[in-house]
This record gives structure tokens, sequence and C-alpha cells, in this order.
């Protein structure tokens, strides 16, 4: 099975190419970390206890106040608030992004590993692995091929967050872009994974829709066309070999990433 990762900055349009994705003629499965950040948080989970722990003594509205929205295991976060915590550049923000991811990422992690081996199960040629942070929470290292989904124009990028989250101050919107890495560094660095033979491909969506469409079916047809369906049933039907490409794209992966971090500490070192 093929593990496509999706990835991009915040509002580039990973969740759209997502629904393109799954929907025919493609039909794949998506596993969602927005989603799953969201389930792990939930009120009565370990991840919720530890960040009412840590955040609550010094956040008053880190709960939903509102009786309708209330369960039996306390009330749920306050999104928008936890989200004031966290996205910003000062050492603060940093800090305390540190701490959430630290609490929620093992967390999504475990639950991204079952649910790939659900789809795997299920004779799936690929599956899709949607994760703003994929680089940085070292999700590449399992992906067969990984998109990025890029904006060249940070104007564009922050008037269609506004547009679709309009409860977000120009404050607010300013800090979640600042929180993610430059787009263009996540697009050089799937280049880097290999554009020839798939492992990284970079979509930009600086047009509109149909536009996107077009660049998703072009780069859907090259990863399709190198990963076809009967070599899912293959590493399905014949375990050892999937385990054993399971392994080679591990490797593969891993000393890519080394490359990739070689590479930045040279160019560091230039400047
Ligand atoms: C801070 C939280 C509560 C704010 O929730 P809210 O509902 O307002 O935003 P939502 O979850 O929809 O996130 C919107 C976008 O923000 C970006 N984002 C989310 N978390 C982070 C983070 N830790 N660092 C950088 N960008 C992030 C992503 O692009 C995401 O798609 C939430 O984002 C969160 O729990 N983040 C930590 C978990 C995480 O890293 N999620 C991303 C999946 S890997
Ligand atoms: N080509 C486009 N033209 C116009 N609007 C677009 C285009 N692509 C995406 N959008 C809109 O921009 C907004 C952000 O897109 P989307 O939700 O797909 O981004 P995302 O990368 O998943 O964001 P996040 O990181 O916050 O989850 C949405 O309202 C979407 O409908």
């Amino acid at each position: 099975m093929l593990i496509i990762g999706l990835t991009g900055s915040i509002a580039t349009g990973k969740s759209t190419v997502s629904s393109i994705l799954s929907s025919p003629p493609y039909s794949l499965p998506i596993i969602d970390a927005d989603l799953l950040a969201r389930k792990v948080v939930e009120p009565g989970t370990a991840g919720y206890k530890a960040i009412v722990n840590y955040f609550g003594p010094n956040t008053p509205d880190l709960l939903l106040d509102d009786p309708a929205t209330d369960t039996p295991q306390g009330q749920p976060l306050n999104r928008p608030a936890l989200g004031r915590r966290v996205f910003g550049d000062t050492d603060d923000r940093k800090r305390d992004r540190q701490v959430l991811n630290g609490i929620i990422h093992p967390a999504i992690r475990w639950e991204v590993y079952k649910a790939l081996i659900y789809h795997y199960l299920r004779g799936q040629w690929a599956v899709v692995l949607d994760v703003p942070l994929l680089f940085e929470a070292g999700m590449d290292l399992i992906c067969g091929t990984v998109i990025v989904v890029g904006v060249h124009d940070p104007a564009v990028q922050m008037a269609r967050l506004r547009a679709r989250d309009s409860h977000l101050t120009a404050e607010d919107a300013e800090n979640r872009v600042r929180s993610q890495g430059d787009i263009r560094a996540k697009a050089a660095q799937a280049e880097f994974r290999g554009t020839t033979t798939n492992r990284g491909v970079v979509v930009w969506n600086d047009s509109d829709k149909t536009e996107l469409e077009r660049a998703v079916k072009g780069a859907m047809a090259s990863i399709s066309a190198s990963s076809p369906w009967w070599w899912a049933w293959t590493l399905l039907i014949a375990p050892p070999i999937g385990f054993g490409v399971a392994a080679w794209t591990l490797l593969v992966n891993f000393a890519t990433q080394k490359g990739w971090e070689k590479k930045k500490r040279e160019e560091k070192a230039r400047l």
C-alpha cells in the first residue's frame, strides 16, 4: 500500500486536495491529522488531562463555558483560546507550542498507525496521510510519496485563511501563519526526495480550484503509474514482500532525511 503524505502550510489547500482525492475517480481513504488531533483531546482522554494540567492554571478561558457542550467527562477545550497560547513566534508561544505538540503528537502517531493497518488489511492500493506538520513530526519517514500543497503569495494564503476562519482576528491569523515553516522550504524538501521518482511532488495552488484539480490529476497520473493497484495486492498476499518493501522505504526515507539535514547545515554554515 502506497502511503501518500499530504502536507503544506496553513490554508494552502491541503483539505481541498484531500477532498479531491477522496472523491471519484481517486476515492482514496484519508487519514486526517487535524481530525485525530481533535479526537485525542476529547474530555476524559489522557491528552485532555495533560493539557488542562499544563495550560489550565494560567489560561482562564481554556474550557468552553457552555452547558450545551458539557460532557460527563468535563467541559471541552476552547480551541481558539488554546490557539492564542501556542501560535506565534515569541519564546513563550514557541515553548508552549512545543509542550502541546509533545502531548498531542505521540497520540496522533498511534492513531495514524492503527488507521494504516486497517486500510492495509482492506487491500487499499494507496492511502492519503493529511498531516500539516508531516516533516516537523518526522512522519515523512513512512511515506512512499509526499505531496506538498503550496501557495506562492502569502497574501493569497492569508486572504483564504481569513475568509474560511472569519472568527480569527488579523493578528490571530498572522500568528498561525508564522507558526509554520516557510512553504518554499517544505516544497524544496519534497523535491529533495526526488520528483522524477514521484517520491516528492509539489502542487502549487495559486490559481482557482479548477486549476488545482488539473494539477492534482497530473500528479496522480504519474504517482499511480509508478505504484499500480496490483502491487498493493502483491504486498498484501505476500506479507514478507510487504514487510521487505516497508523496511526498504523506511531506510531510503531515513537516508533522504539525513541528506536533507546535512544540506541545511551546510547552507547555514555558508551564511
Ligand atoms: C491549537 C489548536 C487547539 C487550535 O485549534 P483550532 O481548531 O483553532 O485549529 P485547527 O486544529 O483546525 O488547526 C488549523 C491549522 O493550524 C495549523 N496547526 C495546528 N497545530 C499546529 C502546531 N502545533 N504548529 C503549527 N501549526 C499548527 C495546521 O495547519 C492546522 O491545519 C490545535 O491546532 C491543536 O491542537 N494543535 C496541536 C496539534 C497539531 O499539531 N495539529 C496539527 C496536526 S499534525
Ligand atoms: N484554488 C483555490 N481558489 C480559491 N479558494 C481556495 C483554493 N484552494 C483552497 N481554497 C479555499 O481556501 C481555504 C483554505 O483551504 P483548505 O482548507 O483546503 O486549506 P488547508 O491547507 O487544509 O488549511 P489548514 O491548514 O488550516 O487545515 C478554504 O476555504 C478553501 O475552500
